[in-house]
């Protein structure tokens, strides 16, 4: 177990944790980086303080990686169903033991009332995908004169995790889950912004009796990652990141024909029509846009209100925003910590910056320097909504990732629906309403993975998840994604003589 990491946590407060054990992992243990010449440190967003240093892996690194993976692929790959289950089980039983959460606000700013739901929900995603372990079956087919065939759903081999930092180590867990489920491998690549609990998954997935090498984790950024993408031994990418670097993921692991699932960004809608329950709208936008200090992917930050309650939703909305406590994300009582990175809080900014000079906005607070002298060099600005926005402004059209609301006015369904589809994303949507008809005409209207009805971001491990156009495609969560890490095998057998045309 990642003791010596796990066990300075208990008195740890922001500001006094340093990190130093290796974070890669292979082989069943934690191995140093060969070279540090090339280290890039990684802060903790609430101080602006050097957390520890992330080591790229390299060539060599990345392919010891890989064979170990391999090796353990061939023992967990002839194991039953059911005993990967009992073992994966074991493992989600470690998780909500351990206290993994305070690390991951620490690496990523995150409110601790906000990590400890991820680590919840991480630990319920092994649990749920240890439930289908067991359950995978192919079909038994008659053909004629007594012959027949059966599909045995089989591993892919070795898989390729490459996450984001929003959800450092839920990502981990729902992207392992599935592949261990189905007997395959996994080396993981965290973001390198948010490498420290990756490897605390690792250790957990060891205790817990997978064989050494069955989840590896290598650190690093663009260059390690396409060392992953292009590695012979690699079956499967499963890719979660902007829509950028998908590209650039798909397009490497084209070469091999290896397969892909892309969980990429988004510019999601959020429909307020005017016979909504107003409370829940609200607190509807409010969770669909402020999470995570907005830096999640699914997020409605295209929020269309029906003009006719457009005065008090925003008079509600706005109240509402001032009123979210900013500050030390390790405190209970804070609602919203610090951005990821300056340059993210800086991107934030200048969207927010640009928004002001295209639209006479009833735009409110941005910046924001905590009162706590220990948070002065941190990452934190104020949420905001920016209200009267147009489809054609830059933050209604772009991906912002930072706790940006930008409201629309519109006046008729068929109107909304063709501006909410009007974009190249596709990730989520949802709408309020009280008319059953019409939330499901929307919802069907909808050009997204996903659509919530009076309610955002529900996003249980039992749901699919994933985009639409150029959110990305294949699927997370759910019984489907057994079939993005599984592979159907026929086997036809006769059961008289051989009939020959020759
Ligand atoms: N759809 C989803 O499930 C989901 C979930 C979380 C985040 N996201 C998206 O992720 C983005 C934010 O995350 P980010 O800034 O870490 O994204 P990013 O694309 O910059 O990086 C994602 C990962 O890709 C790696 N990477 C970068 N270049 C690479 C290359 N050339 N080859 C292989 N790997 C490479 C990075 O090191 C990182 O681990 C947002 O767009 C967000 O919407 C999507």
């Amino acid at each position: 177990m990642a003791q010596s990491t796990l066990d300075s946590m208990p008195g740890a407060s922001t500001g006094t944790v340093v990190i130093t054990e290796p974070l890669n992992f292979w082989g069943g243990k934690r191995v140093k980086p060969r070279e540090e010449k090339n280290a890039e440190p990684v802060f903790e967003p609430a101080t602006g303080r050097v957390l520890c240093q992330m080591v790229p892996c390299g060539a060599e690194e990345v392919d010891e990686a890989i064979q170990s993976a391999y090796a353990a692929y061939q023992k967990w790959s002839k194991m039953a169903g059911m005993e990967r289950a009992r073992v994966m089980l074991e493992a989600a039983r470690i998780i909500r033991e351990e206290k993994i959460a305070k690390l991951e606000v620490i690496n990523n700013g995150k409110t601790i009332t906000e990590a400890l739901g991820n680590i919840d929900f991480s630990w319920k995603s092994i649990e749920y995908y240890a439930g289908l372990a067991g359950t995978l079956a192919g079909q038994h087919i008659q053909l004629p004169g007594g012959a027949f065939a059966y599909s045995r759903r089989e591993p892919l081999g070795v898989c390729v995790g490459i996450g984001a930092w929003n959800f450092p180590f839920l990502i981990t867990t729902l992207k392992s889950a599935p592949a261990l489920a189905c007997g395959n491998a996994m080396v993981y690549k965290p973001s390198p912004m948010a490498p420290v609990t990756a490897v605390i998954l690792a250790e957990i997935y060891k205790e817990a009796g997978v064989p050494d090498g069955l989840f590896c984790v290598v650190q690093g950024g663009a260059e390690t990652g396409s060392l992953l993408c292009h590695h012979p031994k690699v079956a499967k990418v499963s890719f979660t990141g902007s829509v950028p670097t998908g590209k650039k993921v798909m397009e490497m692991s084209a070469k091999s024909v290896k397969q892909v699932t892309l969980e990429l960004g988004g510019k999601s809608p959020l429909i307020i029509f005017k016979d909504c329950e107003l409370e829940n709208a609200v607190k509807g936008a409010l969770m669909a846009n402020f999470l995570t200090q907005g830096q999640v992917c699914c997020n409605g930050t295209r929020v269309f209100v029906q003009r006719e309650i457009m005065p008090q939703f925003l008079e509600e909305v706005v109240k509402r925003t001032k009123a979210i406590p900013v500050g030390d994300p390790l405190l209970g009582s804070t609602r919203m910590g610090p951005l990821i990175s300056k340059p993210q809080l800086e991107k934030v900014l200048g969207f927010v910056s640009q928004a002001k000079k295209e639209v006479q906005s009833a735009l409110w607070r941005r910046s924001f320097v905590p009162s706590d002298p220990k948070l002065k060099g941190g990452y934190f600005m104020s949420p905001c909504v920016l209200d009267n926005c147009r489809d054609d402004m830059t933050c209604v059209k772009e991906e912002i990732f930072g706790p940006v609301m930008s409201v629309l006015p519109f006046d008729t369904e068929e109107e909304v629906i063709k501006r909410a589809n009007n974009t190249t994303f596709g990730l989520a949507s949802g709408v309020f309403t009280r008319d059953v008809s019409r939330a499901h005409r929307v919802a069907a209207s909808m050009e997204a993975g996903t659509c919530f009805i009076n309610n955002y971001n529900i996003n249980p491990i039992e749901l699919p998840f994933g985009g639409y156009k150029m959110s990305g495609f294949g699927r997370e969560n759910g019984q489907v994604t057994i079939e993005y890490y599984s592979q159907l095998k026929t086997v036809v057998v006769e059961m008289g003589d051989v009939e020959s045309l020759f």
